[in-house]
């Protein structure tokens, strides 16, 4: 199966690397630094019980006006998304007549309202979202490592599944077959906004508290003060959920499910934690921050979120331009 992947970095090269090993072709749109780098170092993908592999089927898509001019048996079928969210309003206006003409789109991100973004800019495509807690780094630019194994949900957003069309039905089972035989094991998630905010809230109680103290995931574990403010953060998270009536399972415990995250990726930075050492931009603007946006607009009060997105942006500014 043709694959485009937009964004091939550490989990784009970990998703898009196991697909093409299984034997599907990724055309790839990246940064040039990363094109140039493909076209002499092959690309490499360490698996999790240590095996290097170089990835076959990876290449360089054509200039979007050629790829556009594909027949329909060489265009890819399907587009998958795997920048951080906050390059994703940039990626819906660069790849416009791509995004167009595909009738699939995935995104790979974490973050909450990614999807509007997608929505917003290409009302008529079939979107749905692959969370994941697989972990993935970059040793350098084109070699990835895969850190850790996790579950990984396709959660399908638009539209409803019964008005796909059968040929799109037939893409996106392919699609989801291949990514299994890849090595995915995956949950077609019922309730897709629920899979969202569940990853997104682990998020939002872990990044930002790891990021400011430069703890690891273990060390978070050990400080009491700091298991309160994590369990403060995700239940002002958890309200405004609430009120916008997202459904979240009213018999699972946010909170507790963070603690075992903590647990199980003991030895993790967080990846908040990782940009802020590599001083990166980081993703607040999709994890707290959307929390006390969405509080302003319904004048709910979200102080622990708005601090914690203030010191975050205080310490990027200590080193972005
Ligand atoms: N790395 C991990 O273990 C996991 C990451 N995620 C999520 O996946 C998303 C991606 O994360 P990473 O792969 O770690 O980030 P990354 O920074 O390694 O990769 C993003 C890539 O997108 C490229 N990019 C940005 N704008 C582009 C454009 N306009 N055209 C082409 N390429 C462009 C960048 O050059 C970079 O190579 C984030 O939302 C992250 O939270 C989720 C689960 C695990
Ligand atoms: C689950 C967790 C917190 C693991 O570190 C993660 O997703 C991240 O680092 O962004």
């Amino acid at each position: 199966m043709r694959i485009l992947l937009i964004g091939p970095g550490s989990i784009g090269v970990l998703f898009g690397g196991k697909l093409a090993l299984a034997g599907n072709r990724i055309l790839i749109y990246a940064r040039p630094h990363f094109s140039t780098i493909l076209k002499e170092h092959p690309l490499k993908l360490t698996d999790i019980i240590n095996k290097e592999h170089v990835v076959p089927n990876f290449e360089k898509a054509p200039p979007i006006p050629e790829l556009i001019k594909l027949s329909p048996q060489e265009f890819p079928k399907i587009c998958l998304i795997t920048t951080k969210s906050y390059d994703l309003e940039s990626v819906c206006r660069e790849y416009q007549p791509v995004l167009n003409k595909i009738p699939i789109i995935g995104l790979i991100q974490n973050g909450i309202g990614n999807e509007e973004i997608i929505e917003n800019n290409y009302p008529n495509s079939i979107i749905f979202r692959i969370i994941t807690s697989h972990g993935a780094m970059r040793e350098n630019i084109s070699h990835i490592i895969h850190t850790g194994i996790g579950n990984t949900s396709i959660c399908q957003i638009k539209p409803p599944y019964e008005n796909i069309s059968a040929e799109n039905k037939q893409i996106i089972k392919e699609f989801t077959d291949n990514l299994q035989y890849a090595g995915f094991e995956l949950k077609l998630n019922k309730n897709p906004l629920e899979a969202i905010w569940r990853k997104a809230l682990t998020n939002i109680g872990i990044n930002a508290i790891g990021a400011l103290t430069q703890l690891t995931n273990g060390e978070l574990l050990k400080s009491e003060s700091l298991l309160n403010l994590i369990r403060k953060t995700i239940n002002e998270a958890i309200l405004i959920a609430n009120k916008l009536q997202i459904p979240l399972d009213p018999s699972f415990d946010y909170v507790q499910n963070t603690l075992e995250v903590l647990k199980n990726t003991a030895t993790n930075k967080n990846s908040m934690l990782q940009d802020v050492l590599r001083k990166k931009k980081t993703e607040i603007e999709f994890l707290n921050e959307k929390i006390v946006n969405y509080g302003k607009k319904m004048h709910i009060p979200t102080p622990i979120n708005k601090t914690l997105s203030q010191l975050i942006h205080g310490l990027e500014n200590s080193y972005i331009l």
